[in-house]
């Protein structure tokens, strides 16, 4: 039985300027399902997360997102992002839970005072996270691998049932990996639909359920196994991935 889409993208074309960043991509990512985003740098990866956030506007295409246009989703918190770590100002004046409680804003309304089940759900993610001992530290005094364990703390606690995570595993130890990719496989098998950008193809297997390959446009969609056949990545890479120990 196939399961509704929870993220739609079709024919969706970006440009920023003369530069062409996707070039008609579409895809469909399913609920209970990790799927791996595989591409070489400026291959379009940020760009489709941007898309799928609703944060960077297609020149064609659409995208879908249970349904509805990704600024709904987003605001009725079915969103949650990781970003990468490039993409985070880590000198302000935040605590690992502030951050969490961040997911949560938008269930506070404007006056953003906690309820108890605000405070709860934070104590929880930042116990799935394993981040409860750091849950004072400011947030630029993490490791890089504790930053992203933060922010997918806040996707817990928004109760976020898409994921989207751009280089979770960049300069990351492998405690938090192990860590992270555990849990991805947990809120995929309580019913998320995740989608994860990776360089490193050793571990793919292990986390995605399925794997997409791009290079501007979606080069393939399937099985680890068949994406990570060395004729594909040579499609997607160029040849030098493959000599590369
Ligand atoms: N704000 C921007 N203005 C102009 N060009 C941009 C902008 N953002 C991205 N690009 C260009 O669009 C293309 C796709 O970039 P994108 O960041 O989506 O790739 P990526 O696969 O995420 O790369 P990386 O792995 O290096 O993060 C690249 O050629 C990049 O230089």
């Amino acid at each position: 039985m196939t399961t509704q889409p929870a993220v739609e993208v079709r024919d969706v074309t970006v440009h920023y300027g003369d530069v062409l960043a996707l070039d008609r991509v579409s895809l469909a990512l399913r609920p209970g399902r990790v799927c791996g985003l595989v591409g070489m740098n400026g291959s379009g990866k940020s760009t489709l997360f941007k898309a799928i956030m609703g944060t960077v506007k297609p020149d064609t295409g659409t995208v879908r997102i249970n349904g509805a246009a990704p600024a709904a989703a987003r605001k009725a918190g079915v969103l949650g992002y990781v970003p990468q770590s490039e993409d985070v100002d880590w000198t302000f004046p935040l605590s690992v839970r502030d951050v969490v409680m961040t997911g949560r804003y938008g269930r506070m309304g404007p006056t953003r005072r906690p309820k108890k089940a605000d405070r709860d759900a934070v104590e929880h993610a930042l116990e799935r996270v394993e981040l409860t001992d750091l849950a004072d530290r400011q947030i630029g005094q993490l490791s890089g691998g504790q930053k992203k364990r933060t922010f997918v703390a806040r996707g817990i606690a928004q109760g976020a049932t898409i994921l989207l995570l751009d280089e979770p595993f960049a300069g990351v130890d492998k405690r938090s990996e192990a860590t992270i990719t555990a849990l991805l496989r947990e809120l995929a098998d309580a019913g998320a639909a995740i989608l994860v950008s990776t360089h490193d193809l050793h571990a793919l297997p292990d986390l995605a359920d399925e794997a997409i390959l791009l290079l501007r446009t979606v080069l393939m969609h399937g099985d680890p196994g068949v994406v990570l056949q060395p004729d594909n990545l040579a499609a997607a890479f160029g040849l030098d991935v493959m000599t590369r120990t």
